[in-house]
């Protein structure tokens, strides 16, 4: 669902932050983005989310080619796309309601159509006695569990999380870790970037994507074919 070939990616005429990346991201499965600071992981998912265009090379999004994308493409392929950020974005004058309820309103949906998904998902990350509250009220972990429910209640084919466990304490990301493994068993690609070890041990199944000085390792092995025994699960005990 996702190709990148040859890309590359500067930032004004500085050297290259991204060399020769090239790599297949397969439907369904679960991706780790590692590696250190400075390395390129928030710039290469900032080119998977479509907020930077490469220098160089070819990028294929849901088979279309997301390299060259005409301007007015872009919010459709955008759409399909989720995306959870370290520091949770949330809208600060928004309720836990308002803020999940967000991608809903921006498409279109109406408020009667969303009020019974958007409790769901409130429900399903644990949030029900928050649903009035302003995000300045709200723990670390709590603001991020709305960030991801904001993120999924479009129910995006990729999400996105760039070092979504940066601000919670230990317990509290292997929390936010099971709430992508469920999206991901739901048949959301993944794509989250950290550092933490221990959390990356946590997911078995998972594909380990390594950038060092911007160039992509591949430890696992796994990005350029994907693992003959995997199929998507349909277990389910989600809301959606
Ligand atoms: N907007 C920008 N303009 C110029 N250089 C940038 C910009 N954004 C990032 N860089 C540079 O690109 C390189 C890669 O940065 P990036 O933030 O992608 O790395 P990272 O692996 O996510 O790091 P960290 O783990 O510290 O967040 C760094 O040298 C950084 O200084």
């Amino acid at each position: 669902m996702v190709r990148f070939e040859n890309v590359g990616l500067r930032y004004g005429t500085e050297r290259e932050v991204l060399s020769d990346i090239s790599f297949q991201l397969h439907r369904g499965r679960f991706y780790f983005l590692t590696g250190p600071s400075g390395a390129g992981k928030t710039s290469l998912l900032r080119l998977l989310y479509l907020a930077q265009s490469p220098s160089r090379g070819e990028m294929t999004l849901f088979g279309e080619d997301a390299a060259n994308l005409p301007r007015a493409a872009r919010p459709a392929l955008r759409r399909r796309i989720g995306v959870v950020f370290q520091d949770f974005r949330l809208v600060p004058h928004l309720t836990v309601y308002d803020n999940i309820a967000l991608p809903l309103r921006l498409g279109g949906v109406s408020e009667e159509e969303m009020t019974g998904p958007v409790d769901d998902m409130i429900d399903w990350v644990g949030l029900s006695a928050s649903r009035n509250a302003r995000p300045e009220t709200l723990s670390g972990g709590e603001q991020q569990r709305v960030a991801i429910a904001r993120a999924v209640i479009t129910r995006p084919d990729l999400l996105v999380a760039d070092e979504p466990t940066g601000n919670v304490d230990p317990d509290m990301a292997v929390w936010l870790l099971r709430l992508f493994g469920a999206m991901n068993r739901l048949g959301t690609t993944v794509v989250l970037a950290t550092h933490d070890m221990t959390l990356m041990g946590r997911m078995k199944d998972a594909s380990v994507m390594r950038l060092e000085r911007g160039r992509l390792t591949d430890p696992t092995g796994a990005l350029r074919n994907p693992p003959q025994s995997w199929t998507p699960s349909e277990e389910n005990g989600e809301p959606w």
